[in-house]
């Protein structure tokens, strides 16, 4: 059995997968967080690996970047694949003054510049959010861990190269706290297909400010993120 943009077969994939946009970081997590991992996919180098954590099956794919891509894999997880629970772990650029770099975030809904949504409620607006359950998990386990993570509105962009970046001031204004590529689109989709979704994200780099996260920081802080989406399951 496979799909077209997915090679696993039936079974190989755990209720619930984790998500990345860098198909070398699912690799990264797999090899590093999970034991007994195994690739169960690798069509157009988006790997997708099972494996369990602490002893419960835990899956990891990338989706590569923009709406689009993750729409196509999340989709086949779920109709084809019988996945349950997608949690993106991401990053994403902070936009409000209170985010800082390395900041974890959860995105408890998504706004968008994309239109497909609003496509799926017939050009009305459709109010993208994250599943409460997997919410919760993850805020207790991060809480457990004892990062400080913020929750609230993230902005999802077809954009990444904002062609008026005073746009962003506008979203801060709304207090919006973030913007990434992909989560308004996964949180269509789970909905669409009835599945439940949720995301959180290391802050990489601040849209307003400027500042970025060494290069050499980036591991040791994208770890923090996965060890609290592995320990909310
Ligand atoms: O680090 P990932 O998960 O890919 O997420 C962010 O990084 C990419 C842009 O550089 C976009 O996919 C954006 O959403
Ligand atoms: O989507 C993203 C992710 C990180 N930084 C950005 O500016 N945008």
């Amino acid at each position: 059995m496979s799909t077209p943009h997915i090679g696993a077969n039936e079974n190989d994939f755990a209720p619930t997968v984790l998500m990345p946009g860098d198909p070398l970081r699912a690799q990264y997590i797999a090899e590093n967080f999970l034991d007994d991992a195994r690739q169960v996919t690798g069509v157009r180098n988006m790997f997708g690996f099972t494996g369990t954590y602490k002893g419960k099956p835990v899956s990891i794919m990338a989706s590569g970047m923009g709406i689009p891509s993750m729409s196509i894999y999340a989709r086949e997880l779920i109709m084809s694949y019988d996945v349950k629970n997608l949690i993106r772990i991401g990053t994403c650029g902070g936009i409000s003054t209170d985010i800082k770099i390395r900041d974890v975030i959860f995105a408890q809904g998504a706004s968008t510049d994309s239109n497909v949504n609003r496509s799926r409620v017939r050009g009305y607006d459709f109010a993208a959010i994250a599943d409460y359950g997997l919410l919760e998990n993850g805020v207790k386990a991060a809480r457990d861990l004892g990062i400080d993570a913020k929750i609230g509105n993230v902005f999802t962009t077809d954009t990444f190269y904002q062609a008026d970046a005073s746009f962003y001031q506008d979203l801060d204004k709304l207090g919006i706290m973030a913007v990434d590529m992909e989560t308004a689109g996964l949180y269509g989709v789970a909905a669409e297909y009835g599945a439940k979704a949720m995301a959180l994200f290391t802050v990489s780099d601040h849209v307003i400010t400027g500042e970025a996260l060494p290069a050499e920081d980036r591991q040791n802080t994208f770890n923090e993120m996965v060890k609290i989406a592995l320990e909310s399951i």
